[in-house]
């Protein structure tokens, strides 16, 4: 019969103690047969375990030096020094193709940069020039629910900070509780509740990095109240002020959406509209001292009623993304062509 972990009830109880962290030495007083079993399906296990990238894990994993190198690795790929990052939300990815002069990058070409898996987000970070004004733009963004830690959920924002960026820019597709809202209504974020944050999962956990902030960051007024008031200006002047509205983004874990009494609670807690990320990026653009403005595309209506027989998709969402995407690049590359930013140059 061949030796195997099924039929060898020695090994059985070997494998399972070492599993549960019996020191190693325990090795040593085995036969070599089943010492050499025990090896090979050892390394086998760790082979087959989630990589740090790949697991939830709150705790950071990363150096300071692993930004270093991303952003030392981007200076020397491209002229471009910019001040300003824009994050694509789902089925937003177009944002980009306002910027002139691009250098663009695929993710998967980047070193230490995650890998986007989810359908609307790109994958690629242009750089450019929005009228006059050096952007960066990530054409789709990491959520928590692909498994990636919020370490590597917020890598780029640490690794933007380092290449100089001092403004970022959030958007996102999110349903909204609000019943005054429609679909299609851009909200400007004037807040957020961070709920994975309340169960102890922030980017911000672990050791603290003093050198790109400290250790208890504060978080009100986080969303900057001048880009605010500037973006309801750029969109009363451009006709978009009938289907604009400020108010509360809250971020769950996803990726299911809402059962209806989840629904029910954030309506209750004053939540406008939710969503599946940007919490983490800006905890951590804050952390590190970034002015952040923030936008949520309202895709869809949150089901609150029991009567209610519709329910969302994300194909939906990205049809109602696309359908706005335009005015969105209108009111985002306005923005930033008002803003007071100096140019700096390679
Ligand atoms: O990246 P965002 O927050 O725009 O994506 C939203 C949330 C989920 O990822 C997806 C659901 O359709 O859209
Ligand atoms: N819930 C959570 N995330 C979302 C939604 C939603 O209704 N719509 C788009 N992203």
């Amino acid at each position: 019969m061949p030796h195997s972990l099924e039929t060898c009830l020695l090994c059985k109880c070997w494998y399972s103690l070492l599993w549960n962290s019996l020191l190693p030495e325990l090795l040593l007083i085995l036969c070599a047969r089943h010492c050499l079993f025990l090896l090979k399906s050892l390394a086998l296990n760790l082979s087959a375990r989630p990589s740090a990238i790949g697991h939830t894990s709150p705790l950071p994993i990363l150096l300071y030096e692993d930004y270093q190198q991303t952003a030392d690795w981007l200076l020397s790929q491209t002229q471009h020094r910019p001040k300003v990052a824009i994050i694509c939300g789902s089925g937003l990815g177009m944002l980009a193709d306002a910027l002139k002069c691009q250098d663009s990058f695929k993710y998967a070409d980047i070193p230490g940069f995650p890998q986007s898996t989810v359908q609307g987000h790109a994958g690629k970070l242009v750089f450019g020039d929005l009228k006059g004004k050096t952007c960066v733009c990530m054409q789709g963004r990491f959520h928590m629910y692909e498994g990636h830690s919020l370490c590597k959920v917020t890598f780029p924002i640490r690794v933007f900070k380092l290449l100089g960026v001092e403004t970022v820019i959030v958007t996102n597709a999110a349903g909204s509780l609000n019943d005054t809202y429609h679909c299609g209504d851009i909200m400007i974020i004037k807040d957020h509740i961070n709920f994975p944050g309340f169960a102890g999962l922030n980017p911000l956990n672990g050791p603290n990095e003093e050198r790109f902030g400290p250790r208890f960051p504060p978080m009100s007024g986080i969303y900057d109240k001048h880009l605010r008031q500037m973006a309801f200006d750029i969109c009363k002047t451009m006709g978009f002020a009938q289907f604009v509205q400020e108010g509360v983004y809250c971020m769950v874990g996803g990726p299911n959406f809402e059962s209806i009494a989840e629904a029910g609670l954030l309506h209750k807690l004053g939540v406008d509209a939710v969503g599946m990320s940007t919490a983490p990026e800006v905890v951590v653009a804050g952390h590190c001292g970034m002015r952040v403005f923030g936008l949520s595309l309202i895709t869809n209506k949150v089901v609150k009623s029991y009567e209610d027989t519709e329910s969302v998709n994300h194909e939906s969402v990205l049809e109602v993304s696309k359908m706005r995407s335009e005015t969105l690049q209108t009111l985002v590359t306005e923005l930033v062509s008002r803003m007071d930013i100096n140019n700096n140059t390679a």
